[in-house]
C-alpha cells in the first residue's frame, strides 16, 4: 500500500493545474489509508531541524530538572512526561517514550479556560529560546493545518471553509516524543509507543528522519513509513473519524523502537471544546471536549489513578 504523496504547492492553490488531482489523492488517503505525506509546507528544513534541536537538547537534561516540570503534577497535558507515564494500548506495556507537551493557553477569563485542554503551558527554564522556538513553530503548523483542513473537507463533499468557524480556540496539542534506544530488558509487549490510533481529528508529524514508524495497512499489514525533516506525515484520528461518519479513516500505528534513539513531534490539532461532532443526522450532540476526554482517562496513568480517587 503507498501512502499518498501531497505537495502544499499544488493542495493549497485552488488555481494550479493539479490541484483537483491533489484533492482526489486526499481522498484516497482520508478514505482508505489513513496516512499521508505533505511536502512544500512554509515550513523549511532548517526550521523543523531547529525545532528537532530545541526538544533534543530539552530531553538531554538530567530527569530531575525535567521533573521541575512533570505533567503528572497537574493533571494536564502540559509539561515533560516520564517515561512509562502513558499507555495507549491496554494490552501491551505503558511506553517507554518521554514526552514535552505544549498547547493553547486561554486566560482565565475565558469561559472555556477551565477545561483542561486549554491549561496554562509549564516552560522548562532551559534550553534557552525553547518557550519562542516551540511556539513559533506551534503557531506555523496550526496554519499549515487549517489549510489541510480546507482540502481535507472539500475531498469528503463538503464546503472549503467547512471547519473553518470550528477551529478557533482549538485543543490543539504540541508534542516532542523521545524514544530513547530500546531498552535491553525490553519485550514483546514493550514498545516507544504501542499500537493505537491517534484520539483527535488531524495529526502533523515531523520527525528527525530516523525510521521507527509503522502504520497497519488493511492489504499488507505493518509498513514503515518514514519522512526527512520538512516533510509532515499526516494522519487522521477517532474524532474526524466520528465526526466524518466513516469518510476519513483512524489508521493504528506504532512505534517499537531500535538501536538509535529517535525525535519526533506531532501536532495534535482538534476543535474548540464545545464543538459538535456528532456525525451528521445523529440525535445526540457529542461535544469535541467530552470526546477527547473519554481518550485521555484511559491512556494517562496519573489520571486513572486519579479517577480510582
Ligand atoms: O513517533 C512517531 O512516529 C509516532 C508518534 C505517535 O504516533 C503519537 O505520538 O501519537
Ligand atoms: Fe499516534
Amino acid at each position: 500500500m503507498n501512502i499518498p504523496q501531497l505537495d502544499a504547492r499544488c493542495l493549497f492553490d485552488s488555481e494550479h493545474p493539479d490541484y483537483q488531482a491533489s484533492l482526489a489523492q486526499v481522498r484516497f488517503a482520508a478514505q482508505q489509508v489513513g496516512f499521508m505525506t505533505l511536502t512544500n509546507t512554509s515550513m523549511s528544513s532548517d526550521d523543523v531541524l531547529q525545532v528537532l534541536d530545541m526538544y533534543r537538547r530539552f530531553f538531554k537534561l538530567p530527569a530531575d530538572t525535567k521533573a521541575a516540570c512533570d505533567m503528572a503534577k497537574t493533571g494536564s497535558n502540559r509539561g515533560w512526561g516520564a517515561p512509562y507515564a502513558e499507555q495507549v494500548d491496554p494490552d501491551a506495556n505503558p511506553d517507554f517514550k518521554e514526552v514535552f507537551d505544549s498547547g493553547l493557553e486561554l486566560s482565565v477569563d475565558d469561559p472555556l479556560a477551565r477545561h483542561t485542554y486549554y491549561a496554562p503551558n509549564r516552560w522548562p527554564d532551559e534550553p534557552a529560546d525553547f518557550h519562542s522556538v516551540i511556539s513559533g513553530y506551534y503557531q506555523q503548523v496550526t496554519n499549515i493545518s487549517l489549510s489541510l483542513l480546507c482540502a481535507i473537507a472539500q475531498a469528503i463533499g463538503e464546503p472549503a471553509d467547512y471547519f473553518a468557524d470550528k477551529f478557533d480556540k482549538p485543543m490543539a496539542l504540541l508534542r516532542g516524543n523521545y524514544y530513547p534506544p530500546r531498552p535491553a530488558s525490553a519485550a514483546a509487549k514493550d514498545f516507544g509507543i504501542a499500537s493505537h490510533t491517534d484520539y483527535g481529528c488531524l495529526t502533523l508529524l515531523a520527525t528527525d528522519g530516523s525510521p521507527g514508524l509503522e502504520v497497519q495497512t488493511r492489504q499488507s499489514g505493518w509498513v514503515s513509513v518514514n519522512a526527512s525533516p520538512g516533510t509532515f506525515i499526516i494522519n487522521f484520528g477517532e474524532m474526524l473519524q466520528t465526526w466524518s461518519d466513516g469518510k476519513v479513516v483512524a489508521t493504528p500505528h506504532r512505534v517499537i523502537g531500535g538501536e538509535n534513539e529517535r525525535i519526533s513531534v506531532p501536532f495534535f490539532f482538534n476543535p474548540r471544546h464545545d464543538v459538535n461532532v456528532a456525525p451528521r443526522g445523529a440525535d445526540e450532540k457529542m461535544l469535541a471536549g467530552d470526546h477527547l476526554s473519554a481518550r485521555y482517562d484511559q491512556t494517562y496513568v496519573h489520571r486513572q489513578t486519579a479517577a480510582k480517587h
